[in-house]
């Protein structure tokens, strides 16, 4: 049987509206004879230290004061998530628990590692109990009985046996983190933030295919995500990196996380409980990713020399703390890096070895591969010396180079490294979806393109998709010969192998192109947001998609810091959503669009002439690439609905697609049925098309298909499509066939409107347009 351990930290239960979500994960994700590693909820342990502090201080009004602070949070959570029976016994066991505290300390026995361990106990419980009522058989276990020490060293072989035999049953196990004991069944702790630890421990003694660290970020980033908004989340980052990471304090895995899976083939995942569905950053054996660039701060550290440092005893030193500490050697001596608040600790212990060489230290450590170390460490040295932050202390190794400063770096400062040093890697996956008329064109002008941002970006194209059939290659698609390619590896595939392949590229960008006509397709947009990429639309699906679902598809894409470009989906290749962009971030208000938006129908209707069949001129339209797939979706003035919903979505009405009026440019009922079906009616269509045009030309007017979006001072909006009779003479009956034109009105272009006129459709300029959102796009990276 293949198990696998999910890890769920403090944050992720913080609450009781945490441990219903960390339940459903638990009820999608988990089966039985898994395993969740827990710590205590929230702030727990800290508010336990501060009870121990109190206890030792003898300070009992403190002690009765944090006490009554556990109590109440421990009862908020029992008085959220259970009630009946179970709430009163669970009620009790903590009353219970509580005064033993109580009496230990009065009686002065009270021991530091049995009194932070009530944590985890808590959070276990109650997570199971809670997984029970709602019927997942699960079931708390002490992890005391599963790890046990000796001298400091856990004993491997043992616990391996006795995790085999005690979690054998067909139950989901909730495992405290953080706690282990010794021989003589004394607690000890595995050191703060020591249950992802635990995790990996478990792992390997149960054998489980994979552990999941669930956790209040989305994965492994470049740097701080909240402090820098456009960190970069790693799909996959290796085992060494991550190590070091760890031992440079960067709080994501704790230091110990990775020695467990040392030699196995565990799966880790680093996930975020508060968006599960996100895609996770893997952590992967050595040469299984490339090795990528950090920044990593710090805060409050003293720099101390040790004299004769010995073999292990940084790791004790750690114990003592309960701290991960960075040590490093510079010509033969040894240098460690203290959490000031433990300096003093540490010196007790060294008694007389230590010299402090810097005190109250900040800063931060850059990781990258050895290879380019070196130059972006003189980068750094240069960006803080024009911003005149003073470096205390600078150290090189081989794959990180450290920064000591007095002052802390700050969001502003912290952004700038990032953009010089980070965010310079700058390779990005590119997927194609929709090799048709447009798609082919698209392709045939990539090469020449992509050399052309190549300067900035190592752009590669890793997938090329039809509707039945993909290539697919991470390191990227010879585009000079992708017909060969394609006749020799496509390969059919589903959605969900698509969504898989695309989550597992290991680039610091990924962006899918949609240039499909498919509604199918642009359903996979929030697994595409969720794998990290950015996209880019010729297909105006997802962009009139149903109001809940684009709003949260803008949500997430906010969240993430992702980018969606469409300015093909409307007008093909003109500026028009640049413009209703510009307008607005300039604080002007816009009061109207007019027009012909929907290249096809312009086509149609200006090339009409009374001697000929309008069939003829569809069949026509098709053929040089001007109308959808099926032209019937232009013909219905579906396509051009759709185009108008854009436009006001782009203005902030929160309008749906049956919102805009709509009358057909042929008669209903020929939507119905195969294009064949349609093919074998159309005289029907010549019929209706000539009766308009000739009710047009009786007024001295000429027919064309128009939409029309006006907000009022009062906020009302009215959005139509249709049939219109234009003035002869006017600039919408002057049309060039195949031309769109937009007539924009706003607060500033009252009287004399912007107009933006020019081919609306066609497979060269919608491709150059597509190219156009993929350059900018890259431009809003940098
Ligand atoms: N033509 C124009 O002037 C303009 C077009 N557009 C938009 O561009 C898009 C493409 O138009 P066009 O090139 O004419 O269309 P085509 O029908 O010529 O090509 C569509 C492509 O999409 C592929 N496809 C269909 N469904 C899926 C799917 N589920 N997954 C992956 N691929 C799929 C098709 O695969 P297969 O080969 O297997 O059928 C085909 O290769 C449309 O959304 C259109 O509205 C926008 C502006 C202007
Ligand atoms: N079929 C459309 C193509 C562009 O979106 C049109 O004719 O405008």
């Amino acid at each position: 049987m293949t198990r696998v351990v999910h890890k769920f930290g403090g944050s992720s239960l913080s609450s009781a509206s945490r441990y219903q979500a960390v339940a459903q994960i638990i009820l999608g994700h988990c089966k039985s004879g898994d395993c969740v590693v827990v710590s205590a909820a929230g702030k727990t342990t800290n508010t336990l230290v501060k009870l121990w502090q109190s206890y030792q201080q003898q300070d009992q009004q403190a002690f009765s004061d944090v006490l009554i602070q556990l109590e109440k949070h421990q009862s908020e959570l029992v008085d959220e998530l259970f009630s009946g029976d179970v709430h009163r016994a669970l009620k009790a066991q903590l009353d219970a628990e509580l005064v033993a505290i109580t009496q230990l300390a009065q009686q002065s026995e009270l021991q530091e590692s049995p009194l932070l361990a009530h944590g985890e106990l808590w959070s276990a419980r109650l997570l199971a109990h809670y997984l029970n009522e709602l019927k997942v058989a699960a079931r708390s276990i002490d992890a005391r009985q599963l790890f046990t020490l000796h001298d400091a060293q856990l004993l491997h072989q043992q616990n391996k046996a006795t995790c085999y035999a005690q979690l054998q049953d067909a139950v989901v196990y909730v495992v405290t983190g953080f706690i282990a004991q010794d021989c003589d069944k004394n607690t000890v702790t595995l050191g703060r933030n020591g249950s992802d630890y635990s995790a990996t421990l478990l792992a390997s003694y149960i054998d489980a295919s994979a552990v999941s660290i669930w956790t209040d970020t989305q994965g492994v980033y470049s740097t701080d995500p909240r402090k820098v908004s456009n960190a970069l989340k790693y799909p996959k980052v290796c085992r060494a990196q991550a190590n070091l990471l760890a031992r440079l304090g960067n709080p994501v895995l704790h230091a110990k996380t990775l020695s467990p899976l040392k030699g196995s083939n565990i799966k880790l995942q680093v996930r975020s409980s508060y968006e599960p569905e996100a895609s996770p950053t893997e952590i992967v054996k050595e040469g299984y990713s490339k090795a990528k660039r950090f920044i990593t701060t710090f805060e409050n550290l003293d720099l101390v020399r040790v004299e004769n440092l010995a073999k292990g005893e940084v790791r004790t030193l750690s114990q003592l703390i309960q701290h991960s500490i960075h040590h490093f050697i510079v010509n033969g001596e040894a240098y460690l890096l203290l959490p000031a608040t433990f300096t003093h600790i540490v010196a007790q212990q060294l008694a007389g070895r230590i010299n402090i060489v810097e005190s109250n230290l900040q800063g931060c450590a850059l990781v990258a591969s050895s290879s380019e170390l070196s130059g972006l460490k003189q980068q750094a040295e240069q960006l803080f010396h024009d911003r005149e932050v003073v470096v205390r202390f600078a150290h090189q190794d081989s794959d990180y180079a450290l920064f000591l400063t007095d002052q802390a770096l700050d969001s502003d400062l912290l952004a700038v490294l990032h953009d010089k040093l980070i965010n310079k890697g700058r390779e990005i996956a590119v997927i194609i979806a929709g090799i048709g008329n447009v798609g082919d064109v698209f392709l045939q002008q990539c090469e020449q393109q992509i050399t052309r941002l190549q300067s900035q970006f190592d752009l590669k194209v890793v997938g090329l998709l039809r509707s039945k059939e993909m290539v697919f290659s991470p390191s990227g698609i010879e585009l000079s010969a992708w017909q060969t390619q394609w006749k020799n590896e496509a390969q059919s595939y589903n959605s969900k192998s698509l969504v898989e392949h695309i989550s597992e590229l290991d680039y610091e960008h990924k962006v899918v192109i949609d240039i499909t006509a498919s509604e199918a397709f642009s359903l996979l947009y929030p697994d595409f947001v969720a794998s990290d990429c950015h996209l880019i639309s010729a297909n105006k699906y997802a962009g009139t998609a149903d109001r809940g679902w684009y709003q949260s598809l803008r949500e997430q894409q906010r969240e993430r810091n992702l980018h969606w470009r469409y300015n093909t989906s409307v007008g093909a290749g003109l500026p028009i959503n640049f413009a209703l962009a510009d307008l607005q971030n300039s604080g002007d208000v816009i009061t109207s669009i007019e027009g012909v938006f929907s290249g096809t129908l312009s086509w149609l209707c200006s090339s009409f002439t009374a001697d000929q069949k309008f069939s003829d001129l569809v069949l026509a339209a098709q053929e040089m690439g001007y109308t959808e797939p099926d032209p019937r979706e232009d013909l219905s003035g579906r396509d051009m609905q759709r185009k108008l919903l854009i436009l006001a979505r782009d203005l902030g009405l929160e309008l749906d697609v049956d919102d805009i009026a709509l009358e057909p440019l042929m008669p209903v009922h020929l939507a119905e049925g195969s294009w064949d079906d349609f093919l074998a009616k159309r005289d029907e269509l010549d019929t209706f098309y000539a009766v308009k045009y000739q009710q047009a030309d009786d007024e001295g007017k000429s027919l064309r298909y128009t939409g029309q979006l006006i907000i009022s001072d009062s906020g009302t909006v009215t959005a139509k499509v249709g049939i219109a009779f234009a003035e002869a003479g006017s600039a919408i009956a002057n049309l060039t066939p195949g031309d769109n034109i937009f007539v924009i009105k706003s607060v500033w272009y009252e009287q004399n409107p912007l107009v933006i006129q020019g081919p609306g459709a066609g497979k060269e300029v919608t491709a150059a347009g597509i190219h156009s959102d993929l350059y900018w796009l890259t431009q809003q990276l940098k």
